[in-house]
């Protein structure tokens, strides 16, 4: 019997034994760089001449590896592999596909400090971030294999007397996965999983800054046993071979995380029915947020600080749960905002393979472009009360930056900036904090700061977000325990690592007979 569902550990590097295995892992990813990665369909090794050069977001000088990017011939290829795949593969016992997850999670964590350094020197994580990468991954795995061998037994329905009816899952056809940067292997690995162990083929794209780490995976998931032609790897990019798989007719669901720009325009392209198609597309799309932090009165300020501080600085502010904006109470805000200034000024920023640092680079030039340009816009929104300044000589390095006195309709309290910056903003009273908390299109998620029972039964009902979290920060959702995904334009709210996630890649059918 499988046992119980628990979240992986998260690893103690205050440990010096621990600091020193993944010190090893590190140099061990240190004699990898720079190897070529190619395409795979069906199982076939494919080298293209086009290549996209991964490097080292804290060292650009440093190439990661060279990855083989697919075009549309090769996309379609990739497309009547998996087409022929699915005939067998949805034929599968879900006992089955379900234990070569388990396999693929047991090696996973094996190799678990290897595939961390891998995100360490790819995504630019630090390691206790890195960690909890590797760790949602195996969660996914190990999560998404108990919910098939549920899901699989159906749910029950009424017979009447001489009747037996059914109501079972049966898998939707070919998905293509669309990953982004930030999660590059829990994401990437979680979106792929949940599609394949449903009993779906897939072709899986991943994010442009971060294919090496997905290709590791890919591996991985073939030495687990997956049959030849059930993952596809086609890395590419998303104008070439993104958008024409969107559209293909053959394609039968997209799933996608990443930004409102790109979920939209996924959304409505899927959405037109093409010559040949004889299905409605489904999306799962997953996209930005502009989550906010509340600090009630009466909170714990010192707890509201380092929550404040947190969400918004962890891995450079580059996770769509990020706490890109504080509301504070008028009453304490000066205090909280004191505090937040000093705390930050600890945050070691630097080369994210060195065990204290803080915080490391961000993912490239573009995003560290788009960032001094928000912080440009806040030096005229408000007060700059700490950081401000970045340098991307030798890597993409934004110091913590802290915004004070911003009026709640500016645009740093709006948009998406997916850097470590994070706009403080005063209010009223509880009402007016609220007020300001759902004032975005976003919906992702929040946290309130608060010892006033009435305040957080009205959050809980009041606030508009996918995720809720009360007395602590608003990222770090762990599967199965807090299932991740938000409202309004941050996607259609598809609850990663919860109970009804595997649902979204499968039909129910119902069967009736008679006796
Ligand atoms: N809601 C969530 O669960 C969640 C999780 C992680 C990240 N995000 C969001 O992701 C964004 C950051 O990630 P990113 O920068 O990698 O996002 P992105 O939208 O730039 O890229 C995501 C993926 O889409 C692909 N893509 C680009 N153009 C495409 C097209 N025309 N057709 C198909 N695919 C295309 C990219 O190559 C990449 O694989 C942020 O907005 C963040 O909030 C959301
Ligand atoms: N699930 C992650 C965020 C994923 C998006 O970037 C969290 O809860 O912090």
């Amino acid at each position: 019997m499988v046992r119980t569902y628990q979240h992986e550990p998260f690893t103690n590097f205050k440990d010096e034994k621990n600091q020193e295995l993944f010190q090893e892992a590190l140099s061990y990813v240190n004699t990898q760089l720079g190897k070529t990665y190619p395409l795979i369909i069906n199982g076939e090794r494919i080298e293209t001449d086009e290549k996209t050069t991964s490097i080292n977001p804290s060292n650009k000088k440093e190439v990661i590896g060279y990855v083989s990017l697919a075009n549309q011939e090769l996309a379609e290829k990739a497309m009547n592999a998996a087409l022929e795949a699915f005939v067998d593969w949805k034929k599968w016992k879900a006992e089955d596909r379900a234990n070569i997850l388990f396999r693929a999670a047991a090696m996973l964590r094996r190799r678990k400090h290897e595939f961390s350094a891998y995100l360490v020197k790819e995504a630019g994580k630090p390691w206790n971030e890195a960690d909890a990468d590797t760790a949602e991954a195996i969660d996914f795995i190990e999560y998404y294999g108990r919910q098939m061998l549920e899901l699989t037994k159906g749910q029950p329905v009424n017979s009447r007397p001489g009747e037996y009816n059914q109501y079972n899952y049966v898998p939707l056809g070919v998905g293509v996965i669309i990953s982004p940067f930030n999660f590059p292997l829990a994401i990437m690995a979680g979106t792929a999983i949940a599609a394949i162990v449903t009993g779906n083929t897939i072709l899986l794209k991943p994010a442009d800054a971060t294919p090496v780490v997905a290709a590791k995976f890919v591996e991985l998931m073939e030495e687990a046993g997956l049959p030849k032609g059930v993952l596809n790897f086609i890395p590419g990019k998303g104008s070439i071979i993104g958008d024409y798989l969107v559209e293909h007719p053959k394609t039968r669901f997209v799933s996608f995380t990443g930004s409102r720009e790109v979920g939209c325009r996924i959304y409505e392209r899927a959405a037109k029915v093409q010559s040949g198609q004889i299905w409605l597309k489904r999306v799962i799309a997953e996209m930005g947020g502009k989550d906010t932090v509340l600090v009630d009165r009466d909170a714990d300020l010192e707890l509201a600080a380092s929550s404040i501080v947190y969400s918004a600085f962890g891995f450079s502010g580059q996770k769509c749960s990020a706490g890109s904006r504080a509301v504070i109470h008028e009453d304490v805000y000066d205090e909280v905002v004191e505090k937040v200034v000093s705390l930050t000024k600890t945050l070691k920023v630097g080369n994210p393979e060195s065990v204290d640092t803080y915080m490391g680079p961000v993912i490239h030039q573009a995003s560290f472009d788009k960032i001094m340009k928000y912080i440009e816009i806040g030096r005229t929104e408000g007060d700059l009360l700490v950081g401000g300044e970045g340098d991307s000589s030798n890597g993409f390095f934004v110091q913590p930056t802290v915004f004070g006195n911003i009026h709640q309709d500016a645009r740093l309290m709006k948009e998406e900036i997916f850097g470590p910056v994070v706009a403080v903003c005063k209010a009223r009273d509880f009402d007016h904090m609220l007020e300001i908390a759902n004032n975005t299109d976003y919906g992702l998620t929040g946290a309130v700061l608060s010892n006033t029972r009435a305040n957080i039964e009205r959050a809980r009902e009041g606030f508009h977000v996918g995720n809720l979290y009360f007395n602590r920060g608003c990222t770090g959702a762990i599967v199965g325990y807090q299932p991740f995904g938000g409202f309004n334009m941050s996607g259609t709210d598809s609850k990663a690592g919860g109970p009804d996630y595997l649902l979204l890649h499968m039909q129910a059918k119902t069967t009736s007979e008679m006796f």
